[in-house]
C-alpha cells in the first residue's frame, strides 16, 4: 500500500444561509500517492464543497468549520521559484485570486474559480516541510501551491481559457509564471509534449481555442493541470460538459497518465460506472458525510451500506444486460468474467451479491 499524499482529518463546511447548510460533515480520508480516489455520491451531497475546501476554493457564505487537509510533499525541498508577472494570461482553473489565508473562511466559489481574473505569480515558496497543513497557508503560499503541488479542473474549465490568446501562450504562461527559470526552447518543448501526451497534436499550440472542439479544450486543461507535475489532480466532473463518448475518451486517459506520471486523483463524476471502473478507491458521500469508502471493486460486489446499494442501484447500465467493460476476474468470486458496469455481470451477480434482474435494493 503506497504512502499517502493528503490526509482530510474532520472536515466540516457550513454555508451560513438561513437556514444554514451543513454540506460536508465530519469528513476524514486519505489519498493515497498515486491512486485515483473516486467521489460518489447524488447531487447535493457535498462533493465540489468537499474538493474546494480541501485546496481552499471556497467563499462565503462557506465556512470551514473543522478540521484540516495535510499535504505530504514528496518535494518539500524543491519549492516553487519566485517569479515575475506574467501577462499573456492566467493559469486557468487552478489558479484563484489573491485571497486571505485565513483557515476558516473558504475563498473562491466553484462557479467563480475557473473564470478568476489573472493572478498574481506566486511569490514565496511552500515552508519546506513534508507535511504541510493547507489551511495554514498564506494566501502566497496557497497561489504557490495549487497548481504546482496540487491541481485542479473544474467542470467547464474549458471555457476560461482565454479566447483571444493561442494556445501556446497560456500554456506558456504556466511556466513563465510558475518556472521563470526554464529556457523558452524548453517551455515551448514541454508544452507541445504536454499537449500530445493528452492526445492532441502539437501543431493546434498555433491555435486559438475557438478553433478547438470542446473535447480538446478539455484536453488543453487537463495538460495545463499536468504542466507543473503536481502530486495530486483534484478533477471535479471535468468532463461533464461534452458527450459521453468524449467524456469516457478524456477519463480514461486521466487513468492512463496517472499510471505515467503517478500522480493521485480525486474523481468527482456522476458517472458511476466509469467511477468503477478508473477508481482506486470509492469514497460515498450522502448528506456531507462519507458513508463508505472501499475498494471500486468491494464497492461495487459488497457494498456495505444501504446508501451505496441504492446508489449502485439507481444505474441500469450496471444491472442491466447491455455493455461490456471488465474490470478483472474476480477470484474465487462467483463471477467469472469481472464486473461488467454496463453491462450484466457475468455469473449473474449484481451489486450488493444480490441477483441479476432483481429489483433495485431498497435504502429507505
Ligand atoms: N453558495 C451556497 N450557498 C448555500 N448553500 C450552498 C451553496 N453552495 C452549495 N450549497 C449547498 O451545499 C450542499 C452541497 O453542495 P455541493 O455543490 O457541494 O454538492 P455536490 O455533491 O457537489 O452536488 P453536484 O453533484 O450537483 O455538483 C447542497 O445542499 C447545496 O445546495
Amino acid at each position: 500500500m503506497s504512502r499517502p499524499v493528503l490526509t482530510v482529518e474532520n472536515f466540516g463546511v457550513d454555508y451560513l444561509v438561513d437556514p444554514v447548510v451543513h454540506a460536508v460533515r465530519d469528513v476524514s480520508f486519505t489519498l493515497r500517492r498515486g491512486e485515483i480516489l473516486g467521489l460518489a455520491g447524488e447531487s447535493g451531497c457535498g462533493k465540489s464543497t468537499l474538493a474546494y475546501g480541501i485546496v481552499r476554493l471556497l467563499k462565503p457564505p462557506a465556512v470551514i468549520t473543522s478540521g484540516r487537509a495535510l499535504f505530504h510533499d514528496a518535494r518539500p525541498d524543491a519549492s516553487p521559484s519566485a517569479a515575475s508577472p506574467s501577462s499573456a494570461s492566467r493559469p486557468p482553473a487552478a489558479s484563484p485570486p489573491a485571497s486571505p489565508s485565513s483557515a476558516s473562511s473558504a475563498l473562491v466559489s466553484p462557479s467563480s474559480a475557473s473564470s478568476a481574473p489573472a493572478s498574481p505569480s506566486p511569490a514565496s515558496p511552500l515552508p519546506a516541510s513534508r507535511d504541510v497543513d493547507w489551511g495554514e497557508l498564506s494566501a502566497e503560499e496557497l497561489r504557490a501551491a495549487r497548481w504546482d503541488r496540487i491541481s485542479m479542473v473544474f467542470q467547464g474549465a474549458m471555457n476560461s481559457l482565454n479566447p483571444v490568446v493561442s494556445i501556446r501562450d497560456q500554456f506558456e504562461d504556466v511556466f513563465v509564471t510558475h518556472r521563470p527559470r526554464m529556457s523558452r526552447d524548453e517551455r515551448r518543448r514541454r508544452c507541445g509534449d504536454l499537449l500530445e501526451r493528452v492526445g492532441v497534436d502539437r501543431t493546434r499550440l498555433r491555435s486559438y481555442p475557438h478553433e478547438l472542439s470542446g473535447g480538446m479544450r478539455q484536453r488543453v486543461m487537463i495538460a495545463m493541470a499536468m504542466a507543473l507535475e503536481p502530486q495530486i489532480m483534484i478533477m471535479d466532473e471535468p468532463t461533464t460538459a461534452l458527450d459521453v463518448v468524449v467524456q469516457r475518451d478524456i477519463l480514461r486517459e486521466i487513468s492512463r497518465l496517472r499510471d505515467e506520471l503517478g500522480f493521485a486523483v480525486i474523481l468527482i463524476t456522476h458517472d458511476l460506472p466509469l467511477l468503477l471502473e478508473i477508481s482506486d478507491r470509492i469514497a460515498v458521500m450522502r448528506h456531507g458525510e462519507i458513508v463508505e469508502l472501499g475498494d471500486a471493486e468491494q464497492i461495487y460486489r459488497t457494498p456495505r451500506h444501504q446508501y451505496t446499494r441504492k446508489l449502485l442501484a439507481s444505474f441500469p447500465s450496471l444491472t442491466g444486460t447491455r455493455g461490456a467493460f471488465v474490470r478483472g476476474a474476480v477470484p474465487g468470486g462467483a463471477v467469472s468474467g469481472g464486473v461488467v458496469p454496463g453491462g450484466a455481470v457475468p455469473g449473474g451477480v449484481v451489486p450488493g451479491g444480490a441477483v441479476s434482474g432483481d429489483a433495485p435494493v431498497d435504502a429507505s
